[in-house]
């Protein structure tokens, strides 16, 4: 095993709960001495699995591309999953399935290939074991700990461009979407479905925005169209470095909710494929948006669910508790 050793922890201020926690850590087993501490990480909890330089890394930097780490076995069988459920052979309570704003609004008529995500679902065995694999779930728990529920679950399909530009996902934070926190108890799983670079739209970070704040989102002014609810961070500072994450099919990047993040448009013909689960620890607790910039994407869910199922008088955090599902562990909070 690997002995932890300090690092120094990025952004600077605003440790000192941080610093107190980690004043009271408990040793890694078999290991005694204070090598083992690791006083400056608060992104990452202590761990058998991470390396020093992975958890630095993510400390730093607020991702972490694992190599091959879903088989081409599973993906294969989530594409063909996903394939039966374009084709309505397969369905699930609270399921989404979206098509793409320049698709929804023309006049062609959408078969299969139209569609640009399935959302939520946590119903859909077929699917949802890819939030259970044991795999991803044990890099998982670096982040949350122990007692694990998914929060949200995609398959992402990023159509080829239809000309508009529609295919892009502006720059965002996915905390803007969530009412729960800690948001450093939260983490994504995003598993390249096949290879993903920039031609066909992979993900683009900011590294080492996840010390940030959570900002305003709004919708992005594009001329072709914006997908419903892809809000994007209203104003980042434009010199920030880029980073695409070129990634190949089974490679999976976990990353924190804090982290500015988007995918460039889809040059190809072919459709891009990512699964992906947030996961966040059951102690996470709810909060409430309101008053916060949070507060126009609750509006949006709200709307929402009283068009499409009828129901009145609910936050945006009910629509939460009745998606999170217990991967590991404990129940707690959320
Ligand atoms: C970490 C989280 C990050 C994120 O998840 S960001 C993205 C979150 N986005 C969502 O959750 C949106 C999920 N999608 C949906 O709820 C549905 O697909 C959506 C957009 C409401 C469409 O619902 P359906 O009823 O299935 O579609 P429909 O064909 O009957 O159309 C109803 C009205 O919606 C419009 N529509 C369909 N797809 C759209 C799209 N992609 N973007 C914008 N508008 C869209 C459609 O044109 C129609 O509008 P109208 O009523 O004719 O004015
Ligand atoms: N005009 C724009 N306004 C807002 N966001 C944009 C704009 N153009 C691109 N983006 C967003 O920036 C991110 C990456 O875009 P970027 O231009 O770096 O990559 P790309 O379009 O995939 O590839 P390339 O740079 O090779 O054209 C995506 O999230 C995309 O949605
Ligand atoms: O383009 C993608 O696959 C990522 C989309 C994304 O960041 C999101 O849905 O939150
Ligand atoms: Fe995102
Ligand atoms: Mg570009």
């Amino acid at each position: 095993m690997q002995a932890r050793s300090p690092t120094t922890a990025p952004g600077g201020g605003g440790r000192l709960s941080v610093l107190q926690r980690h004043l009271t850590a408990v040793p890694l087993s078999g290991q005694v001495s204070s090598a083992t501490y690791a006083p400056n990480f608060c992104y990452t909890l202590d761990n058998d699995l991470l390396t020093t330089e992975q958890r630095q890394f993510y400390e730093e930097n607020g991702f972490l591309v694992i190599k091959n780490l879903v088989s081409h076995k599973d993906i294969d069988k989530f594409r063909e999953v996903f394939e039966r459920v374009c084709k309505k052979e397969l369905t699930a309570p609270g399921m989404v399935v979206m098509r793409d704003v320049a698709i929804a609004k023309s006049e062609f008529v959408p078969d299969q290939k139209a569609i640009t995500k399935v959302q939520d679902f946590q119903e859909l065995p077929e699917l949802f074991e890819y939030c259970s694999l044991p795999q991803i779930v044990q890099y998982v728990k670096c982040f949350t700990g122990p007692n694990i529920m998914s929060m949200h679950t995609m398959l992402i399909n990023k159509p080829p461009d239809a000309g508009k530009k529609t295919s892009r996902h502006p720059m965002h934070q996915d905390l803007h979407y969530f009412p729960f926190r800690p948001a450093d108890r939260i983490v994504c799983a995003w598993t390249a479905m096949e290879r993903i670079d920039r031609s066909n739209g992979c993900l683009v970070v900011l590294p080492g925005t996840h010390t940030g704040e959570l900002k305003q989102h709004d919708y992005p002014e594009w001329e072709g169209g914006v997908n419903k609810m892809y809000h994007g961070v209203r104003d980042y500072d434009p010199s920030l470095p880029r980073v695409h994450l070129t990634m190949e099919k089974g490679d999976t990047v976990f990353f924190h909710p804090i982290l500015i993040h988007g995918s460039g448009m889809n040059r190809t013909a072919g459709f891009r494929k990512a699964i992906s689960c947030h996961y966040a620890s059951s102690d996470c607790y709810y909060i409430d948006v309101k008053g916060t910039t949070q507060e126009n994407i609750e509006k949006e869910v709200i709307e929402l669910a009283l068009k499409r199922y009828g129901v009145e008088e609910i936050l945006l955090k009910d629509a939460w508790m009745a998606k999170g599902r217990l991967v590991q562990g404990e129940r707690i909070n959320l």
